[in-house]
């Protein structure tokens, strides 16, 4: 078995701060995982890394800490398609959580509907390389028409140069798309770059994108509080305030650099969501429309 390639301290920040910033009533954390325990759930043979066990119950610790009131589960490429840990995580969670779960062609209809029922909203198609192997787009897209078929919407993870490639099958998607840490710029050529123009240009164009601000830890070169960062998040939150949500990334596998504070990463909402509309938006209404269709949004904090 791949050994863990970074101890618990460094994954997971031990006393994350409490936020300055208050969330809004009903706030979403949307991008988070859970990993084994192993002993229960191991992980997927054919994973590049292997993380150290981020259980359910440290997750929901971590949610009431921060303030947040619900989760969405995204499944990792270290658990590959064995979705378990993810929907035991649902199932304990109840109303408070959704997934969104890894598939291959394989998996029956009866077996999606039972991930449907347990919470699961979504799949995820991984393209990074130090990730996971190469996955035919056709067969990507055969999944997507499957679960578009069930009002599932398709999460997608890549980088930054792969845009041009991928931009024609990200755009043949006949449902919701949403782009995992927006789209992995190199945040060292600015904001005002064409490589991050050409992605803003893909959300103009695509009314069905949606993309998360989230992981500014994984993005920044100048490390806490992650200000390079900002401008791109904030670009994308004002420009498509319906169509963005953000995530913790909890546990935050393969940080080579710092353990993230997960309430420092709460304290820079405000800066990339300057209103309060805005952050409601990004924290409740959009993630509640996406995952939680046809439940109360609960109004916006005065
Ligand atoms: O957790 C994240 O969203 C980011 C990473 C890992 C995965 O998404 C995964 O293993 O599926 C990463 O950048 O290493």
């Amino acid at each position: 078995q791949a050994q863990p390639v970074s101890k618990g301290a460094r994954d997971v920040h031990e006393n994350p701060k409490v936020p300055d910033f208050r969330v809004p009533t009903g706030a979403v954390d949307a991008h988070c995982h859970v990993f084994g325990p192993s002993d229960v759930f191991p992980y997927s043979p054919i994973r590049k890394y292997t993380p150290y066990d981020a259980p359910a119950e440290k997750l929901f610790a971590l949610r009431d800490h921060l303030g947040f009131e619900k989760n969405v589960l995204v499944q990792a490429s270290c658990h590959g398609k064995n979705n378990d840990a993810m929907v035991d995580c649902l199932n304990k969670a109840g109303e408070n959580a959704r997934g969104v779960a890894i598939v291959d062609p394989s998996i029956t209809d009866e077996e999606l509907r039972a991930l449907d029922a347990a919470g699961v909203r979504g799949v995820r198609f991984n393209f990074l390389k130090r990730l996971v192997d190469p996955t035919p787009k056709s067969e990507y897209l055969g999944i997507a028409k499957r679960v578009a078929k069930m009002g599932w919407h398709v999460v997608v993870y890549f980088e930054a140069e792969e845009l041009e490639e991928i931009a024609p099958f990200l755009e043949s998607i006949p449902t919701i798309v949403v782009i995992d840490h927006m789209g992995r710029p190199d945040v060292s050529l600015g904001a005002d770059d064409p490589q991050f123009e050409r992605f803003i240009r893909l959300m103009d164009e695509n009314s069905n994108f949606w993309v998360k601000v989230s992981c500014p830890e994984r993005l920044s070169i100048s490390g806490p509080p992650y200000e390079d960062v900002v401008p791109f998040a904030r670009t994308l939150v004002e420009r498509f305030p319906d169509r963005v949500l953000w995530g913790t990334d909890w546990p935050h596998p393969n940080m080579k650099t710092h353990t993230p504070d997960d309430g420092q990463l709460v304290d820079r909402i405000p800066h990339i969501a300057r209103t309060k509309a805005l952050q409601h938006s990004l924290l409740v209404g959009n993630p509640m429309h996406l995952y939680w269709p046809g439940h109360a949004i609960p109004k916006s904090d005065t």
